[in-house]
Formats: structure tokens, C-alpha cells, sequence
């Protein structure tokens, strides 16, 4: 039924499912080779369905936790990010994996870093499973990226448009006229 409102398929459910392999094996290798026991921090609500994917494929150590921070309001960024829920677990003197489904204009992960970063971290990298580099106003990458997305409001996998579609499996572009 929701379905119905996308006006085309981006990332089909499989090709996201096997990019979250390789993703995985590439930040196993990382942390492999750093001995770091980080802990995954997924940045809700977005992130759910591609931590959720890519966490039962890590093999190393490794703890999780969720906060949720806001910066948008319908298709729009208020550029204002607001911690609306803290992470349980203490991150001093830890080394910390941001997930996120998309990078967009760069200000939530801009932010989150620097408030890790101000808690004392050791290192923080960030697994985005999209990345809308056209949309960016602050200078930041993600270390690890899915996909790199065309400047379109994508919903599904996480993403969502007013709180909806976020239950879909794979990742569209909705019709214009849901949002116009
Ligand atoms: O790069 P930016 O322009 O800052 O945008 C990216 C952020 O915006 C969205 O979160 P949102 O605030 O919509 O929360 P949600 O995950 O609950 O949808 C998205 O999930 C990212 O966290
Ligand atoms: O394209 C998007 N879709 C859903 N949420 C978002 N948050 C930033 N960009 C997007
Ligand atoms: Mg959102």
C-alpha cells in the first residue's frame, strides 16, 4: 500500500543487503586491527533498519547503544539539532561507531561528533548507509558509506517523510504530489 506513493526504486532490498556485507567486513578488518571493543551508536529513528543489518554481520567486540538528535521537520533541515535522547552507556575514554542512514547537509554528524569528541572519546568514525553529498553545507565525510544518493528526498529503509515509510524494505523517491 505505501508502496503506492514511491515513484521509483533507488536501492532495491538486495543490493542493500549485500552492500551491508561488505560494509561490515571492511569495518570488522578496521577495528581488527585497532583491538577497540567500540561502541555502535545508532542514531535513531533512521538508522534502526541498517544497524539492525549490519551489526549481525560484525564478528569483533563491540557494544551498542542509541541516541536521537533532531534537525529536520518535514523535507527540510531547521539546521538546529537537539539532543532529544542520550546514550545510556559512558563514552570517556572510548572509541565510538556513528550510524546513520543518510548524511545530508552534514550538520547532525558535524554536531555529534563534536559532542563526542567533548565527552572524551578516543575515536569516532561514522557508517552512514546513504550519503547526499550535493546537499552538503559542512565540511564532513563519513568514513564509511553505503551509497551515494542524487539530490532527491529518498525515503524507506529508516528514512522517513513526516515519520512514514520507514517500514519499507528497500529505498525510493516518492511522488511528488505526497509532499508538494
Ligand atoms: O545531514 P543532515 O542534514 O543533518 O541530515 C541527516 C539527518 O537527518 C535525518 O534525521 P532526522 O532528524 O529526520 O531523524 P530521524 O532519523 O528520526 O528521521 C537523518 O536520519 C540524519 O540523522
Ligand atoms: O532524503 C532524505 N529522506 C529522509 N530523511 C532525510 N533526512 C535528510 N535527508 C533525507
Ligand atoms: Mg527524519
Amino acid at each position: 500500500m505505501i508502496a503506492q506513493d514511491i515513484e521509483k526504486v533507488l536501492l532495491s532490498e538486495e543490493e542493500i543487503e549485500n552492500r551491508c556485507v561488505e560494509l561490515a567486513h571492511q569495518i570488522e578488518a578496521d577495528y581488527k586491527e585497532s583491538g577497540d571493543t567500540p561502541i555502535i551508536v545508532g542514531l535513531l529513528k533512521g538508522s534502526v533498519p541498517f544497524m539492525a543489518e549490519l551489526i549481525k554481520r560484525f564478528e569483533f567486540p563491540c557494544e551498542i547503544d542509541f541516541m536521537s538528535v533532531s534537525s529536520y521537520d518535514g523535507t527540510e533541515s531547521i539546521g538546529d539539532v537537539r539532543i532529544l535522547k542520550d546514550m545510556d552507556l559512558s563514552c570517556k575514554n572510548r572509541s565510538i561507531l556513528v550510524v546513520e542512514d543518510i548524511i545530508d547537509t552534514g550538520r547532525t554528524l558535524v554536531e555529534v561528533k563534536k559532542m563526542f569528541k567533548n565527552k572524551g572519546c578516543l575515536d569516532v568514525r561514522c557508517v552512514t548507509l546513504l550519503d547526499k553529498p550535493s546537499r552538503r553545507v559542512c565540511e564532513i565525510e563519513a568514513d564509511y558509506v553505503g551509497f551515494e544518493v542524487p539530490n532527491e528526498f529518498v525515503v524507506g529503509y529508516g528514512l522517513d517523510y513526516n515519520q512514514k515509510y520507514r517500514n519499507l524494505p528497500f529505498i525510493g523517491v516518492l511522488k511528488p504530489e505526497i509532499y508538494q
